[in-house]
Order: C-alpha cells, then structure tokens, then sequence
C-alpha cells in the first residue's frame, strides 16, 4: 500500500558532540542522510512510525561513522556494552536492553521485547539469551570493534592518566548515539535509540538511552522524542518526557526543546540534544553541545546538518 501523507515525518540525530573532525564529517553527513532517507522510505510505502525508527536506527548501527552497533565506543576493559530502547506511541508499548554484547543491531532486540515479551526491559545474559531464542544470530564482539574505536580508548585512557582527579573535563566528549522519530500515515508516533554509551566506562555501566523517559519517550497524544548527550545528566532530569512536559503545557516544539535542554545544562551543566517530532508534524533538532549531526524529511524534503546555523536542503527523488 501506497499512503502518502503530507504529514509524514522522520527526524534522526548521530549524537550530540563536542567536535566532529572535518575529514570526518561528509562521512557522517552521508550516513545521517542516508538513516532519514530510509526511514522516510518505510513511511512511504505505508509502514509504521515504529518501522521508519527502527529501520532509520539499524542504518546507523550498521555504519561505524556512529556509536551504535558497530562502531560502538569500548569500556574500561575495551569491550562493547550497548544499549537501545523503542517506543510505539500508539499505546505506550516500549522495549528496551542494556549491556548487550554480541548482536549487531541492538535496536530490533528492542522491539523483539516490546513484541515478544510481557516486560519492557531486559539487560545483559538474559537480553542475550533472549536474542538467541529469538534467532539472531551471535557474532563476536571484535566484529563490532573499528581501529577508530580503539584509538578513541586509548587517547581517553592517556588523558584520564594526566588529568587531576578533582579537575574533570568539561565539554560532552562523546559522540554518535543514534536515535529516530516519526510520524506515520495514521497519526502514529515512535522514537528509537541506539548507543554504545560513553567511552572508557565501568564495566555494566548503563546510560540513559535505554531508559524511557530519559533516552526518548514517545505518545501520539503529544510527541516523540530521542535524545543524547550526557547520559548521567539525561536520566537525571528525564530529558525526553521533560521536552514533552511542556509541549504539554502548550509550547511549541522549539520552545519546548529549549526549555528542556537549558534545564539540564542549568541544574547539571549536562550536554546534550534531541529531535522532537508533535503530533502534527511539527518537528525540531536541538543540542547544547558543540555539534549534532541530524536529518529530518517532511514532504519528500530532506534538510540536514551538523553545526549551529547550518542546514543543507534538498528534494529526495519521490
Ligand atoms: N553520546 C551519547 O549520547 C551517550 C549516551 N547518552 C550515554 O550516556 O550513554
């Protein structure tokens, strides 16, 4: 089924970070346009808004230009914990995991408990054994592993070894969490989130991005969102249900990111961003942090970009 809708909308982000370097950059706008276009596709051709997220988030997994999938960021002991988590605004439903090992798109194990299972969260062995009985097909962790991630361990090691320990960083150094919403032909709304979480973490340390609440939320009766950004401070203020707190309270989709995310930063001096679509389409990309790659497509148009006071347009063939 064919269903073309003018309120058709997919909005995706690669993470809020402090700088993406430049021989990077058209990698990663590429990649983005690419986790849109997708999505948008799914949107097209009659799926679901939970199809366009979780299809928009597997393209990201799969690219190693991002924190997800392969190409996650490595723990202390220069191992992959990922974490991912799914929303179906229709009724609520959710699915999340944490701390998965061996799989190569966290995202639809989400999905698989949201859809298979009586609970909406299931971590470590147990996420594992369910993938199995599920038949997604183990792969070892090294498959996940790039020379970029590597490097990116070892230079964080090296910098922790010369810093003071009562003098942290400032600055959100992370990057490449991925995330997706939409708005599908029948109104729906979902949201996805993808992570491998921060670089040189504690071992079974879990972020916001499987949280719901914190790493996205999503309901028709007002919105959904993904966010990123500083994990610790994300599920502090619980960004993604604060954003829609108040487009509740009546604020437009911008305001409403803003008050949201000014929020975290003033409590918290927590970085981050997120995208927010509303229930009529109405969508935005927002951070704090220095950078964040996004794309959104809205009546076969696809806007994207990176920095502040960057957009780059262009008409996606129909
Ligand atoms: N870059 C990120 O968004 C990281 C993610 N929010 C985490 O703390 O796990």
């Amino acid at each position: 089924m064919a269903s073309i809708d003018v309120s058709l909308v997919v909005v995706v982000h690669g993470g809020g970070a402090s700088n993406i370097s430049a021989n990077r950059k058209e990698l990663v706008r590429e990649g983005i346009a690419r986790a849109a276009t997708e999505g948008y596709k799914i949107l097209k051709a009659g799926g679901s808004a939970v199809d366009a997220v979780e299809g928009a988030v597997t393209v990201l997994e799969n690219d190693p230009e991002f924190n997800a999938g392969y190409g996650s960021v490595l723990n202390v002991n220069g191992d992959i914990e990922m974490d991912a988590s799914i929303m179906d605004g229709k009724d609520l439903s959710a699915g999340a995991v944490s701390a998965v090992r061996c799989i190569a798109n966290p995202v639809k194990l989400a999905r698989l408990v949201m859809e298979k299972t009586p609970h909406c969260f299931l971590t470590g062995h147990g996420a594992e054994k369910f993938a199995a009985d599920m038949g997604i097909p183990q792969i070892p962790v090294e498959k996940l592993i790039t020379e970029r991630t590597k490097k990116h361990l070892e230079k964080e090691k090296l910098e922790k070894g010369a810093q003071k320990a009562d003098c942290p960083k400032k600055g959100l150094r992370n990057s490449g969490t991925v995330g997706a919403v939409a708005l599908d032909c029948k109104g729906n709304l979902a949201y996805a989130t993808s992570t491998g979480g921060i670089v040189n973490k504690m071992v079974g340390r879990v972020g916001d991005s499987p949280c719901i609440g914190a790493g996205g939320y999503a309901d028709n009766n007002l919105g959904a969102v993904s966010t990123t950004g500083h994990g610790e401070s994300i599920l502090k203020v619980n960004l993604a249900r604060l954003a829609l707190f108040h487009v509740e309270q009546g604020k437009t989709v911008g305001e409403a990111a803003e008050l949201a995310l000014d929020y975290m930063k003033s409590k918290l001096k927590g970085l981050g961003g997120l995208i927010l679509v509303n229930k009529t389409g109405d969508w935005v990309a927002k951070w704090t942090s220095a950078s964040m790659p996004w794309a959104a497509v809205k009546n076969g148009k696809l806007q994207a970009g990176i920095d502040v006071c960057e957009t780059k347009t262009r008409d996606l063939p129909c």
